[in-house]
């Protein structure tokens, strides 16, 4: 009898706006694999903050309510999901107002324990913070992105990917995603996702950092459909023939 190979992990990190969540779905579907999308994971925690009257710039206050909120993910590559306490927070968590707090919340260490332990979990395929129809489904694997996957959240992942573009690249494709729903231009754009770069790499815990041993795309002249070709390949790349 032939046994099934074991579920591959892929670790996928960079700054915002590199094309982590776009390129991570593409490479989940068209392998047959689970998807999380931590910075969610983070927003949800935050939008929780903000609805509930903690004062996100005080660290004791998000560190004492850290481990409030109930945060589930779906991770259909197709349709991701996050719910907050049993409520859709798909696009609250999207807002400005959530997007300006998330790195001082995500920079708590009380924050950071209670999501890693999420993501570790949904990793595994065991139920906490995990769509029950997530866990009764069948997995080859799954595709985890974020900022500190290949360095602390599964440090052991079959392959990990660390995406980058300049920031350039990164502030057009903002401003393409938001024209008409926001009057940020390029120069405003770019200086904030700088921001929110500069603030998730000099964190003290568990910064924004490539692991030793990811591969680094530059993202910056390729289109999404060569960045997933790439990536799918480096998986193929690394699981046994056969
Ligand atoms: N290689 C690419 N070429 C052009 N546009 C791209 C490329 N990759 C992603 N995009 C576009 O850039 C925007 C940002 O991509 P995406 O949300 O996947 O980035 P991200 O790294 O997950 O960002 P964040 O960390 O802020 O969530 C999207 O509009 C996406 O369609
Ligand atoms: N593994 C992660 C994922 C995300 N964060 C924080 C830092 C980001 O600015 C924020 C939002 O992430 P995005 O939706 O832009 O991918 O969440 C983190 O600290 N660690």
């Amino acid at each position: 009898m032939q046994t099934a190979p074991a579920p591959v992990i892929v670790a996928i990190d960079g700054p915002s706006g590199t094309g982590k969540s776009s390129t991570s779905k593409a490479v989940a579907a068209e392998l047959g694999l689970r998807y999380l999308d931590t910075g969610a994971q983070y927003r949800a925690i935050t939008w929780w903050m903000l609805s509930n009257g903690i004062d996100v710039a005080d660290p004791t206050a998000v560190a004492a309510a850290a481990g409030k909120p109930v945060i589930v993910s779906g991770t259909d590559p197709a349709r991701p999901t996050i719910t907050v306490d049993g409520a859709d927070a798909a696009g609250p968590i999207r807002t400005q107002e959530v997007t300006a707090a998330v790195s001082a919340v995500s920079a708590v260490a009380e924050v950071r324990g209670r999501i890693t332990e999420l993501q570790r979990s949904i990793a595994a395929g065991t139920a906490e913070g995990t769509d029950p129809a997530d866990v009764a489904a069948p997995s080859r694997g799954i595709v985890v992105e974020g900022r500190d996957i290949g360095t602390t959240v599964l440090p052991d992942a079959d392959l990990k990917v660390f995406l980058t573009a300049s920031p350039e690249a990164r502030a057009a494709r903002r401003s393409g995603e938001l024209r008409g729903k926001d009057s940020a231009d390029l120069a405003t754009t770019r200086a904030a996702l700088l921001k929110r770069d500069a603030a998730d790499s000099g964190r003290k815990a568990s910064p924004l950092k490539k692991a030793d041993d990811a591969v680094e795309v530059d993202t910056t002249e390729l289109t999404l459909e060569q960045v997933v070709e790439c990536v799918v390949t480096l998986v193929r790349e690394q699981q046994p023939a056969g």
